[in-house]
């Protein structure tokens, strides 16, 4: 498991490309028969790739190293979406079939999860994020369909997109964790723009639906002090509580966001205005 430091907004400003790559972007999410982690101190956010192909794919033992717990999810929640074949994943004694663009919501105290590609000619795709858990909710399936879409922005401004709310407590109760999916219309190419902060929530991003050549260009910083990143397809960005987070990209691509911190009220945002912004 990869460990990042939080970062402060006066550091962040000082970096290069390299810097500010090492810090916020996370690449090699999927690897053949590997769960990968990522775990940023941000909110102890645990952001990874699952691609079962030739076998199943559990959580290994070592991680308890890290959480200093007895199994891995003994004091922590996790959400899942799939972006490829269909999925089978045991948790502890039930069985649940995930298909393509389905999220599976695991509860605290999960101790036996176990996932499976259906087809290894197309082997699933498990993004998850993973958070500390005060309580158990039940595990559960959100198919598309109950994520509540909402279609926003215009193709006047190039965003017109489709926002999919898989884990939110309209749907279902989490702790902390809130997941969801975001789609671009063809020839749309941004995402939210007007940007926001959301102090009380720190925000990760998770790009993919790309050609191996297109890439999205994510604004990140203060809004007096944006910076920006080349992110290619699979690839996933941190976002600080006191950074804005919105791309624009070569062409129409999907991001999965998340989000933990002090609430779970998706509106809760702070607005910057496009005049704020430098
Ligand atoms: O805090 C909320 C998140 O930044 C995203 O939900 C925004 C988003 O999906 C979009 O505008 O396209
Ligand atoms: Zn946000």
């Amino acid at each position: 498991m990869e460990i990042r430091q939080p970062i402060h907004s006066e550091h962040a400003r000082t970096l290069d490309t390299e810097g500010l790559r090492r810090q916020f972007l996370v690449e090699g999410l999927f690897k053949p028969d590997e769960a990968t982690l990522t775990y940023s101190q941000i909110d102890r956010i645990i952001v990874g790739g699952i691609m079962p192909v030739t076998r199943p794919v559990s959580f290994a033992p070592e991680l308890g190293r890290h959480t200093g717990t007895d199994f891995f999810l003994q004091r922590r929640e996790l959400g899942l979406i799939n972006i490829g074949g269909a999925a089978r994943v045991l948790v502890d004694d039930r069985q649940y079939d995930i298909e393509s663009r389905e999220a599976l919501y695991i509860g605290q105290g999960a101790r036996l999860v176990e996932f499976k590609s259906v087809d290894p000619a197309n082997p699933a795709k498990l993004y998850f994020n993973c958070a500390p858990a005060h309580t158990a909710y039940p595990t559960r399936k959100v198919t598309l369909a109950e994520a509540s879409p909402e279609t926003l922005g215009s193709a006047d401004t190039s965003n017109r997109r489709t926002i999919h709310k898989f884990l939110v407590p309209d749907v279902l109760p989490t702790c902390q964790l809130l997941m969801g999916m975001t789609q671009l219309e063809p020839g749309s190419l941004w995402n939210t723009m007007p940007c926001h902060q959301h102090d009380r929530r720190m925000e990760v991003y998770f790009y993919f639906d790309m050609k191996s050549d297109a890439v999205v260009f994510h604004m990140l910083g203060e809004p007096t002090q944006t910076r920006h990143l080349v992110v290619r397809n699979e690839q996933a960005v941190i976002s600080p509580s006191w950074s804005i987070h919105s791309g624009v990209g070569t062409q129409a691509y999907t991001f999965i966001w998340g989000m933990v911190g002090e609430n779970q009220v998706f509106k809760d945002m702070d607005h910057v205005p496009m005049t704020a912004l430098r």
